[in-house]
C-alpha cells in the first residue's frame, strides 16, 4: 500500500483528512473532520487492493466490541473509490510514544501497575466477546483524549480473531501443525512466535506480561534491542533468544508478580480462561504495597515522586534487639526451642551494624503515599502484601517458643496461602518453611529472621518432576499424623519444600494443604 499522503485524497466519504497520526504496514491514520457535522475522528485508510486487507478484517470485530471500556467507537466505515476507511474515536498518544518521549530507561512502577490492570481488563472484555487481539504491543494501546486521558484504549484489531466459533459456540481447536506467525516480534508469546502454536487467550495475556516486563527493564527486553530483524537468520536468532530467556532472568530485580504472571500464562492450557480478576487485584495490591492509590487510572506524566526518609533501620534494629533480648530472658521451661543465646547476641550486633551502614539511604515513594511511610505495616519496596505477611510470619516462627505456637503459625501460613488464588510458594513462603524446619530440627540453632531468598541451583531440588512432587506430597500428608517427634516433622517440612520447586510447580496442591493441616495438628499433639 502506498502510505504517502500525496496519493491519498483529501476527502474520503465526507471526511476531510488533516494531519497524519501514524502509519503502519498496511495503511495510514489521519485526524479527519466530517465536512457537515464537524465531528473529528481518526480515519484509518487503506487501499482496497492491499495484499493484507486489515481494515476489512478490523471492521468485522468492531460491532462486538462496542461499548466496552477502552474500546474505540466505530463511527463509520466503508469503501470509497480505491479507499477502504474506518472512522473511529480520535485517541491520544500510544504507550509507545509516551514511553519514548519520557526519555527514561524504564517506566515507573505505578504507571506499569495501572497499565497492567487496564490491559488485563481490556483482554477480559475482548475475550468475553469471543475475540483474541493477537497483536498486543505498546503501539496498539493508547490513552484517550480529555476527559478520557486516564483510560487506556486498545486499537488495531487487524490481526484479531474469533476464538469462539460463531456457529458452534465452541472454542477453536488446537493443532499440532506449525503455523505461520501472526503477531509482533517483541511481545508475541513464546508458544505462538517461537513454536508456531495456535494462539488462544493465554497468548494475549503472555504478550501483556512481556510488555510489562519490557517497560520495567532498562533498555527493554533483550531481543528488542537490535531493532526489527531484517533477515530470516536474524529472526531465527531473535526467536531463539526469546525462547531461551527464563522468567527468573527476565524478571530479576522486579516484584514477584511479574515473574508469577509470566509463569502463570505459560502454564495455562490452550482453552483455559485466565483468571483476569485475580491478576488485576495482584497489580492493585502491588501498587498499594508501594503506597500508590488502588485506582487503575493511568496518570501521565506520573505524579512526581517525593523523597522521604523511611523509618530508620537503626530504630528497626533496636526493636529487633528488644525482641531478641526479651526472648533471651524468657523462661522456656521444658519445651525449649531457642537455646543458643550467643547466636542471638551476634545477630543483634550484625543487625545494628547493617542498620548503621544503611541508615542514610532514602527510598522514593509516590507523593500519594499519604505519609504512610512511618507505618510498620507497609511492606518494604518491591514486596507484595502476600510476601509481607509471609515475611512477618517467618519472624514469628523464628521466635516461637513451643509447638502450640508453631502449630498456630502453620495454620496462619495455610490461611495466607489459601487466601491467595495463585497458591504459589514464593520465596517468602520458602523462607517460612526454612525457618520452621530449623525450629523443628534443632532448637539450639538461632534462625535469622527475614531470610528471604532461597538458594538457587542447590542440588536435585530443581530437577524433581511434578510426578515426584505428587507422590511425595501424598506420602507426607498420609504420614504426618504418625510422626513421633519434631525432628521427623522437620524432615517432612524439608521434603515438602524440596519437591515444591520450579520444575515440579510451586503451587501448593490439595494434598499439600492437607499435609500442612496435619502438621499443625501433629504439632499440637506433640506438645
Ligand atoms: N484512534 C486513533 N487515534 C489517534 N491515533 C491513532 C488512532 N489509531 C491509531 N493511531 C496512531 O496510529 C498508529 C498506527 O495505528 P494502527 O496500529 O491502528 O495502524 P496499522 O496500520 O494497523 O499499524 P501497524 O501496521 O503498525 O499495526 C498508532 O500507533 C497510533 O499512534
Amino acid at each position: 500500500m502506498a502510505t504517502d499522503k500525496e496519493e491519498i485524497p483529501h476527502l474520503i466519504a465526507n471526511w476531510w483528512l488533516q494531519e497524519r497520526l501514524g502509519s503502519g504496514y498496511s495503511g495510514s491514520i489521519f485526524r479527519a473532520k466530517h465536512i457537515h457535522t464537524g465531528q473529528v475522528v481518526a480515519l484509518k485508510v487503506q487501499r482496497v487492493d492491499h495484499e493484507c486487507p486489515t481494515n476489512r478484517y478490523e471492521r468485522g470485530f468492531y460491532p462486538s466490541l462496542q461499548g466496552g471500556v477502552g474500546m474505540p467507537t466505530l463511527w463509520a466505515s466503508g469503501v470509497e473509490g480505491m479507499w477502504d476507511y474506518l472512522a473511529i474515536d480520535l485517541l491520544g498518544a500510544s504507550l509507545d510514544s509516551l514511553y519514548r518521549r519520557s526519555g527514561k530507561e524504564t517506566m515507573d512502577l505505578r504507571s506499569v501497575c495501572c497499565i497492567a490492570m487496564q490491559m488485563i481488563s481490556r483482554l477480559e472484555f475482548m475475550h468475553s466477546r469471543g475475540i483474541l487481539h493477537r497483536d498486543i504491543q505498546l503501539g496498539n494501546a493508547t490513552i484517550g483524549l480529555s476527559p478520557n486521558e486516564k483510560t487506556i484504549y486498545m486499537i488495531d484489531f487487524g490481526f484479531s480473531k474469533r476464538y469462539i466459533d460463531s456457529y458452534t459456540h465452541r472454542h477453536i481447536p488446537d493443532s499440532k501443525a506449525k503455523r505461520d506467525f501472526i503477531g509482533n516480534y517483541w511481545f508475541s508469546s513464546v508458544g505462538v512466535h517461537c513454536r508456531g502454536k495456535v494462539p488462544s487467550r493465554r497468548d494475549d495475556l503472555e504478550a501483556v506480561s512481556l510488555m510489562l516486563i519490557h517497560l520495567l527493564t532498562p533498555r527493554g527486553l533483550s531481543w528488542t534491542r537490535n531493532g526489527v530483524p531484517k533477515t530470516s537468520a536474524a529472526h531465527e536468532i531473535l526467536k531463539r533468544e526469546k525462547r531461551l530467556a527464563r522468567p527468573e532472568d527476565l524478571c530479576r530485580g522486579l516484584p514477584n508478580e511479574f515473574e508469577e504472571l509470566l509463569r502463570y500464562c505459560r502454564k495455562l492450557k490452550f482453552q483455559e480462561c485466565p483468571d483476569y480478576q485475580y491478576w488485576i487485584e495482584e497489580f492493585r495490591e502491588l501498587g498499594q504495597s508501594h503506597g500508590f492509590p488502588p485506582s487503575s487510572e493511568f496518570i501521565w506524566p506520573p505524579p512526581k515522586p517525593v523523597s522521604v526518609k523511611p523509618k530508620s533501620k537503626a530504630s528497626a534494629a533496636d526493636d529487633l534487639a528488644k525482641v531478641l533480648d526479651d526472648l533471651g530472658r524468657m523462661n522456656l521451661g521444658e519445651n525449649q526451642t531457642l537455646a543458643d543465646r550467643t547466636n542471638v547476641a551476634k545477630a543483634v550486633r550484625q543487625a545494628k551494624q547493617d542498620a548503621r551502614r544503611d541508615s542514610d539511604k532514602h527510598t522514593v515513594i509516590s507523593s500519594d503515599a499519604d505519609g504512610q511511610e512511618n507505618d510498620d505495616s507497609i511492606p518494604p519496596a518491591f514486596m507484595t502484601p502476600k510476601a509481607h505477611k509471609l515475611a512477618k510470619l517467618t519472624i514469628r516462627v523464628s521466635s516461637a517458643t513451643d509447638n502450640a505456637a508453631l502449630s498456630d503459625l502453620v495454620l496462619e501460613f495455610i490461611k495466607i496461602m489459601k487466601s491467595n488464588t495463585s497458591r504459589t510458594l514464593i520465596k517468602d513462603g520458602f523462607a517460612f518453611l526454612d525457618a520452621l524446619n530449623k525450629q523443628l530440627e534443632d532448637p539450639s540453632v538461632f534462625v535469622l529472621p527475614m531470610r528471604t531468598s532461597r538458594p538457587k541451583d542447590v542440588s536435585s531440588t530443581q530437577t524433581e518432576t511434578s510426578h515426584t512432587k505428587l507422590g511425595v506430597v501424598a506420602r507426607l500428608q498420609r504420614d504426618v499424623g504418625k510422626a513421633r517427634n519434631n525432628r521427623q516433622l522437620a524432615t517432612m517440612v524439608q521434603d515438602f519444600g524440596r519437591v515444591t520447586n520450579r520444575s515440579s510447580g510451586r503451587t501448593i496442591t490439595k494434598d499439600g494443604f492437607s499435609f500442612l493441616e496435619g502438621l499443625a495438628r501433629q504439632l499440637k499433639a506433640l506438645q
